[in-house]
């Protein structure tokens, strides 16, 4: 494998989190899911840090998870969605690993985000909500390397065209 890290970003909701942690599987790589490092790390929910500490906070948390993240190598590793936001993430991502980025049509990501309540983003008026951020981001995950949708495929069949699309 060519490359030292597989990063997968995309927007709330379009499988970042289950696709890479089934793609480490495969590949006999780690699995970190920059969210799940940062809630060990604080001991603390991502909800309670927006909650208490603000989103800038959380950015700044994320964008010291990613770097602290990248220094390694052979691992899948899932971002949140407004990961891409910093540019200086953006630059780690490309020169750390691979970027693939997920993207699906706005009622699937709907649907996958209104069940639960894990993303303060997204609460409340959820369809409104998802419609704005995504008018705010719609560019936001160009910058990757391969860009899947995930809207109507499998969690297994997005691992294999990734496996495809870098050997
Ligand atoms: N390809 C897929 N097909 C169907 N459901 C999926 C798919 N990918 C993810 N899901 C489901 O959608 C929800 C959100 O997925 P998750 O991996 O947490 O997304 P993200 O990390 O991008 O926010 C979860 O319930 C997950 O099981
Ligand atoms: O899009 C965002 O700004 C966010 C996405 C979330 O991760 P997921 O994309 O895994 O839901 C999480 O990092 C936080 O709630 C903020
Ligand atoms: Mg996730």
């Amino acid at each position: 494998m060519k490359h030292k890290n597989i990063i997968i970003v995309g927007f709330m909701g379009t499988g970042k989190t289950a696709v890479g942690k089934a793609m480490a599987e495969r590949l006999g790589w780690r699995f970190v899911d920059t969210d799940h490092y940062i809630e060990s790390k604080q001991g603390t929910t991502i909800s309670d840090m927006f909650r208490d500490l603000g989103e800038p906070a959380f950015r700044n948390m994320e964008g010291e998870a990613i770097a602290a993240v990248l220094e390694g190598s052979r691992q899948v590793v899932a971002t949140g969605g407004g990961a891409v936001l910093a540019e200086h993430n953006r630059v780690c991502m490309q020169q750390e690993g691979y970027v693939v980025a997920l993207k699906a049509a706005p009622e699937v990501i709907i649907n996958r985000v209104k069940q639960d309540e894990k993303r303060p983003l997204v609460q409340g008026d959820v369809k409104e909500r998802v419609y704005s951020l995504l008018e705010a981001r719609k560019h936001a995950y160009d910058f990757a390397d391969l860009i899947i949708d995930s809207s109507t495929a499998s969690v297994e069949e997005i691992v294999e065209q990734v496996i495809d699309a870098i050997q």
